[in-house]
């Protein structure tokens, strides 16, 4: 454990969690910034790495209690908590002038009424959610670089934002007729998942759920208008895979111009994410795994054209927790305070 102090401070509020404990394996290894606060109401007073031995040797630090005066000590903080958590607490540490990345839903979507009907209570904040960045870089990188509040993107979104994201701008596809399948593995439920996540539930088990309506679709929806600048439709279907970690979506959009090819479509995906540090455009045909990301921050997209019909396939790969969750999550930060984009994230897919 090294005692040099780093440059940048970072808190967490919920780090007994997933995300938090992703977080933390994330931070440990980032070159400038420290966690130096991390909250659990029921683990106060633990050590971290009494929670979570995988981070002996790496973490000096206990949890405590949330607490907006210590948290605005910090130069960024993560909410990595349930929903209907962070916009509770958001207006005081907003006012006391803290930088913050949220891993909820709190503050993705832009229509407090919209995310009432799907996430259950009227919003607490409405007034800090025009104020709120979507966290998704390959689109907003100049809005987070100077947010004060940036609200990540879901895991499902990320997959399915990334994959339809150049036919879109390039109104290559109909927007209107937009289908996603995608299957999660089992971490994507949380720490505190419940009965359908327990091993004999899950495990040799394979099912769709929340085919009628899943609170990722708007979500998907709000972004891809962005993209789209038009209205968009899409049918999704997530589904739960026996594995730990890993996000597989299936895309499939109508081509509008049926004179393209589909080499003309592998080099626009390529020229839009020739500079992304975090999208990887495999070649047409190939067919990415949940494993070719496992513990990395990239999203790997591969292009199908089946029998040259009007069809273009995409399979969109991340893993839930990483480019899901808190890899983009510490991507947005590093955006936020100018760091290099792949600081802390320089890891390769651990395999197999
Ligand atoms: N799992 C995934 O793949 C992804 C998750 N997310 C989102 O990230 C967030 C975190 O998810 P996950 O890591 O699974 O963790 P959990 O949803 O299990 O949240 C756990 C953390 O939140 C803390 N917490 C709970 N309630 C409160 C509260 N009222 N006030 C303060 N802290 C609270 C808990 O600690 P304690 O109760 O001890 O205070 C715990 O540390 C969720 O919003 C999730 O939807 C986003 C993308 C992907
Ligand atoms: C497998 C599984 O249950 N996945 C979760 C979504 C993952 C997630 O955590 O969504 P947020 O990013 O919005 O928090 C679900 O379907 O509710």
């Amino acid at each position: 454990m090294s005692g040099a102090a780093k440059a940048f401070r970072a808190g967490i509020v919920g780090g007994t969690g997933y995300t938090g404990v992703e977080l933390l394996r994330l931070l440990v290894n980032h070159p400038v910034v420290e966690v130096a606060r991390i909250t659990s109401r029921s683990e106060a007073g633990t050590a971290v790495a009494d929670m979570f031995p995988s981070l002996r040797g790496h973490l000096d630090l206990e949890f405590t209690v949330p607490d907006v005066a210590q948290l605005s000590e910090c130069d960024v903080v993560f909410f990595a908590t349930p929903h209907n958590v962070a916009m509770r607490m958001m207006p005081e540490l907003m006012a006391a002038g803290v930088r913050v990345v949220d891993l909820s839903a709190d503050f993705r979507l832009r229509d407090a009424d919209l995310w009432s009907r799907w996430y259950g209570e009227p919003h607490i904040a409405p007034e800090l959610l025009a104020q709120a960045v979507y966290g998704l870089p390959e689109i907003n990188r100049e809005k987070i670089k100077d947010a004060q509040l940036v609200a990540c993107p879901g895991c499902y979104p990320t997959a399915v934002q990334l994959g339809f994201l150049p036919l879109l701008e390039d109104s290559l596809i109909d927007p209107m007729q937009l289908i996603a399948n995608a299957a999660s593995g089992a971490s994507g439920g949380g720490r505190q998942a419940k009965i359908p996540m327990l091993l004999a539930e899950a495990g040799d088990n394979f099912n769709a759920y929340g085919a009628s309506g899943h609170r990722h679709l708007p979500e998907i929806e709000q972004g891809l208008a962005d993209i789209a600048n038009d209205p968009v439709a899409v049918t999704f279907v997530p589904h739960l895979l026996p594995m730990i970690r890993g996000i597989h979506a299936t895309l499939y959009a109508p081509l509008r111009d049926s004179t393209l090819s589909l080499a003309d479509i592998q080099a626009l995906f390529e020229e839009r994410y020739a500079n992304e540090p975090f999208v990887d455009v495999m070649p047409a045909g190939s067919h990415p795994q949940t494993r070719y990301v496992k513990g990395a921050n990239y999203c790997r997209i591969a292009l199908h054209r089946p029998l040259d019909r009007d069809v273009i396939v995409v399979l969109s790969v991340i893993d839930n927790l990483v480019k899901g969750a808190s890899g983009q999550a510490v991507q947005n930060m590093n955006i936020m305070l100018g760091l290099p984009e792949r600081a802390g994230l320089e890891g390769a897919a651990l395999l197999p």
